[in-house]
């Protein structure tokens, strides 16, 4: 150091003959040596056909020109350009450095063809499955699930398990989110109901931790429902299937007594409020948590969500956690609160956002008042009962009300709503899946995220209070793939939020009548409506 300053300051501004001071010239070259300046040797004939092969060629020339410029720091570090002039006694240095330079300028033209490559294969497979991104540098969508392995190291038994469970071909949402994930970046990501968000989010978590680590929860999961939870753990342990992965669900019971200290937890799946007791009043830590997702992320941070989640957001205080959400619906003002959690967020959407799956076909009718209702419900299922359906309400006392409307005629109904115990919810949701139930009467509750494979129809007998709400409840059906019917009733007191509906109904291709579409558009986003009684029939029968 001491050196370089002394002699910069000695050469600044002077010509230097570095043939005759190149005994002073050895003494204040740090690199190792290059051919000597005073006494240059030209390259050997071999040396130049080594030089002519190929990929070898670029790659020796290239470490050579970094050695060079390394050991020729007299013509590249400051306080020695005085150097520079002496190249001009060097014509065969010279030469050898212009063939370096056009071989770093190939290195680097190739480098930029190959980065040009990727990007286009990147947007082509992004137009082909509809995929659209927001941010800097977003890696490229995955062509197989395959790609995990020679692209990320996944290992090999949990690409297996994808196969054993089905799962050919990553869907558009999997090939965008998971790179996203892996690449140790943030996301938002919006993609319709039923496409397979719960394994883009899962799977990079399940990559990137140790099973079995000690010291501490790795990933939270948050729900905005126990059963969402329930189901989430459970499609966790089936990715897992064959490794000791720690993977829980925060119950009513652990979050009330357990004992976090010794818990061992690889990934722990709540809702917002279990876990934001147990880290308040159980003293869990989450100051280890690696990944931080929050599923149907919208209803997380809506009113009555939103402080609990902030709270929750805090506790998980690892500066470099990885937070994503997830939903199928995105609103702008739900983007703009979340990017302030967010570090470099990269948004992908799939299809168009805040849309309803196009495997859905949407039906409107007019009932004209709740008796009308009943009535059309009644018709609907004397000329056709397809099970399983799910029919929605907008209370729990009309879900009640209906059941026992539905339970007279000789229909295998049931009925979920948050006044039922946590086994009797999850009781009914079984009994759906097992077909052991042909119609389920729903609140809210099972509106997001639940997986009820071949749904055949959704109907939305009491009008959705938003047009989130309806695109959730209808994406029970006309998931992974498979088709679905959804059939809307509507009121005379519906109408004025109609044309909300009829909005999702156009974008996503299904037909709507013209008057609908000239109704004035509804500034307010909710819409909930003071309702007569469904059923007069007394409580006991
Ligand atoms: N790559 C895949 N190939 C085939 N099926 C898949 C694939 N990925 C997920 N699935 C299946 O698709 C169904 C829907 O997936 P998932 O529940 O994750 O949807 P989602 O996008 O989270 O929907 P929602 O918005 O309603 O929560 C599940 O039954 C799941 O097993």
């Amino acid at each position: 150091m001491e050196n370089t300053k002394l002699s910069s300051a000695l050469f600044a501004g002077t010509h230097f003959d570095r043939k005759r001071f190149a005994a002073d010239f050895a003494r204040f070259r740090k690199g190792p040596a290059l051919p000597s300046a005073a006494t240059p040797s030209a390259p050997s004939p071999e040396k130049k056909r080594k030089r002519k092969s190929g990929k070898a060629k670029a790659k020796k020339n290239k470490k050579r020109a970094q050695d060079a410029a390394a050991a020729a720091s007299s013509d590249f570090v400051e306080g020695f350009s005085v150097f520079k002039g002496l190249a001009d006694n060097n014509a065969e240095l010279r030469s050898e450095k212009v063939d370096m330079r056009k071989d770093d300028d190939s290195v680097a033209v190739r480098r930029r063809k190959e980065i040009e490559r990727e990007f286009e294969r990147a947007a082509v497979l992004r137009k082909r499955f509809d995929i659209h991104i927001a941010g800097q540098n977003a890696p490229a969508p995955l062509e197989s699930f395959e790609e995990l392995i020679s692209r990320y190291g996944c290992d090999s038994y949990l690409v297996g398990n994808l196969s054993k469970l089905g799962f050919q071909e990553p869907t558009p949402i999997q090939r965008q989110a998971m790179p996203i994930l892996l690449s140790g970046r943030e996301c938002f990501a919006c993609a319709p109901t039923g496409s397979g968000k719960t394994l883009a989010f899962l799977f990079p978590l399940l990559m990137k931790i140790k099973p079995g680590s000690k010291g501490g929860v790795k990933a939270v999961i948050l729900c905005p429902t126990r059963e969402l939870a329930a189901q989430t753990v459970r499609e966790c342990k089936k990715l897992v299937k064959g490794r000791k992965y720690y993977i829980k669900l925060m119950t009513k019971e652990l979050s009330k007594s357990g004992n976090f200290k010794d818990m061992h937890c690889d990934i722990l799946v709540s809702t917002p409020l279990r876990l934001d007791h147990a880290v308040k009043k159980r003293d869990l830590d989450l100051s280890s948590v690696e990944y931080l997702v929050l599923d149907e992320s919208d209803k997380l941070f809506e009113l009555g969500f939103v402080e609990v989640v902030d709270s929750v957001v805090e506790a998980c205080s690892n500066p470099s956690i990885i937070r994503s959400l997830f939903s199928a619906t995105l609103p702008d003002s739900i983007e703009t609160l979340a990017r302030t959690i967010m570090h470099d967020a990269i948004r992908v959407i799939v299809g168009r956002k805040n849309s309803a799956s196009s495997l859905i076909k949407q039906k409107l009718i007019f009932a004209g008042t709740e008796r009308g209702k009943l009535l059309t419900l009644r018709q609907n299922f004397q000329e056709s009962l397809n099970p399983p359906v799910l029919i929605f309400v907008q209370s729990k006392e009309r879900a009640k009300e209906l059941y026992k409307e539905l339970a007279f005629d000789d229909i295998r109904v049931d009925v979920i709503h948050a006044d039922l115990s946590e086994q009797q919810r999850q009781d009914a949701v079984d009994n759906l899946r097992a077909g052991k139930t042909w119609v389920l009467i729903a609140t809210e509750v099972i509106a997001r995220g639940m997986d009820f494979k071949g749904v055949a129809s959704v109907i939305n007998y009491d009008f959705p209070e938003s047009a989130a709400a309806y695109i959730h409840r209808i994406g029970r059906s006309g998931r992974a793939g498979r088709s679905g019917e959804a059939i809307t009733f509507f009121t005379e007191e519906d109408k004025p939020f109609l044309r909300n509906i009829a909005n999702v109904l156009v974008s996503s291709g299904c037909e709507v009548p013209s008057w609908i579409m000239a109704l004035p558009k509804l500034k307010r986003k909710k819409h909930r409506v003071d309702r007569d009684p469904i059923s007069y029939l007394p409580d006991e029968v």
